[in-house]
């Protein structure tokens, strides 16, 4: 293992004094949540106006101070803190910057952060002891290994061996069999389906009693979010890459999830008027003008939907930070459930 590379560190010793900053803005923020409420519905009463954006920044923002809040008093009572082990396997781009998005956002919210970065030819065996240790170790309250894991590596493997009740991406085979069922709990909700669903309830739509479509099946996404929305009393339709008629039966949807992973697949033609668009996919596209050379778009077409729907996420902006916002959210969790045992 002498090609480890640990890193640990404690960033939350200023707690005290963000928290009141932290608490303040928070205030401020929801109020502006409640000024921006509309309802979305089938009549189109936005559809003039175009549709509300739904920031899913700002409201991440105030997720994640409301995480400070807590994770500080919890501090103060019990002396200890949540923590959270990120492991990252090869040295992916997207995965080093989504891997320190998710440091900051621990050391923010005053959570421990733990990180293990294995290199690419790491062998799935120590791969598992790296699990093993984290799964022992009291200290830590999550795990997450960041996928796509090198081919080399059996996914399914390392998902199974992480303890359930550490298991915060909410990926372990038994915690996805929780939540499929009706009148049990997961130990935890996978991050960006709950982001989606957080987003609907922080900006006042209603998900009980309305249609919703979900495009795409994957288990980390669709799966999840057509269960989520049933649990809420949404009646779910999954749309896939077999569906025959998607543009048809995303036409009756009150709400969309759309996770398909294809560069604006979904069009404006394909929204019922007044209808709220939560757009899950993040594509890179050339664009010579921009410094990177590219910019990030949906699955779904924000131009073409904006002037139609009644709220719709942006790209980038939108579901993307609540992802790691629910991480943290999921994170506390687990931390919670330890000092209440
Ligand atoms: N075990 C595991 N758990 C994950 O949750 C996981 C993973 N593996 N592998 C990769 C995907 C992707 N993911 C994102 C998190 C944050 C943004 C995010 O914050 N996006 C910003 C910025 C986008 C940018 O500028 O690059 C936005 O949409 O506004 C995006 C994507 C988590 N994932």
């Amino acid at each position: 293992m002498h090609l480890r590379r640990v890193s640990r560190h404690n960033a939350s010793s200023s707690y005290v004094y963000s928290a009141q900053i932290w608490s303040e803005s928070a205030h401020r923020e929801r109020k502006q949540h409640k000024n921006r409420r509309f309802s979305c519905n089938a009549t189109g009463a936005n559809s003039d106006e175009g549709a509300a954006i739904i920031d899913g920044k700002a409201i991440a923002q105030t997720v994640r101070e409301e995480i400070g809040v807590e994770v500080a008093s919890l501090k103060a009572s019990t002396g200890k803190v949540p923590g959270l082990a990120v492991v990252l396997v090869g040295g992916r781009k997207d995965s080093e910057t989504y891997v320190r998005s998710k440091k900051k956002g621990c050391e923010e919210a005053g959570i421990q952060s733990f990180g293990t970065d294995l290199p690419e030819d790491v062998t799935e065996e120590e791969l598992l002891k790296v699990v093993a240790d984290y799964n022992a170790d009291p200290s830590v309250h999550g795990i997450l290994v960041q996928l796509p894991l090198p081919d080399h590596i059996n996914e399914e493997n390392v998902l199974n061996a992480i303890s359930i009740e550490k298991d915060v991406d909410g990926f372990h085979p038994l915690n996805m069999g929780l939540l499929a069922q009706r009148g049990r709990e997961p130990f935890f909700v996978p991050c960006t389906p709950k982001g989606c669903v957080e987003l609907l309830e922080r900006s006042g739509i209603e998900i009980s009693g309305k249609t919703a479509v979900v495009i795409g099946r994957s288990n980390i996404v669709g799966m999840p979010a057509n269960l989520l929305l049933q649990r809420r009393d949404a009646t779910v339709t999954v749309v896939h890459s077999r569906t025959p008629n998607a543009k048809e039966v995303t036409q009756q949807a009150d709400i969309v999830i759309v996770a398909c992973g294809r560069a604006e697949m979904v069009r404006g033609d394909w929204i019922k008027p007044g209808a709220a668009v939560i757009d899950v996919g993040i594509n890179a596209v050339d664009d010579a003008t921009k410094k990177r050379g590219y910019r990030l778009v949906g699955d779904a077409c924000f131009d073409e939907i904006k002037p139609i729907a009644g709220a719709i996420t942006p790209v980038p902006g939108g579901v993307g930070p609540m992802t790691i916002a629910m991480l943290l959210q999921n994170t506390l969790e687990g931390f919670k459930r330890t000092v209440s045992a």
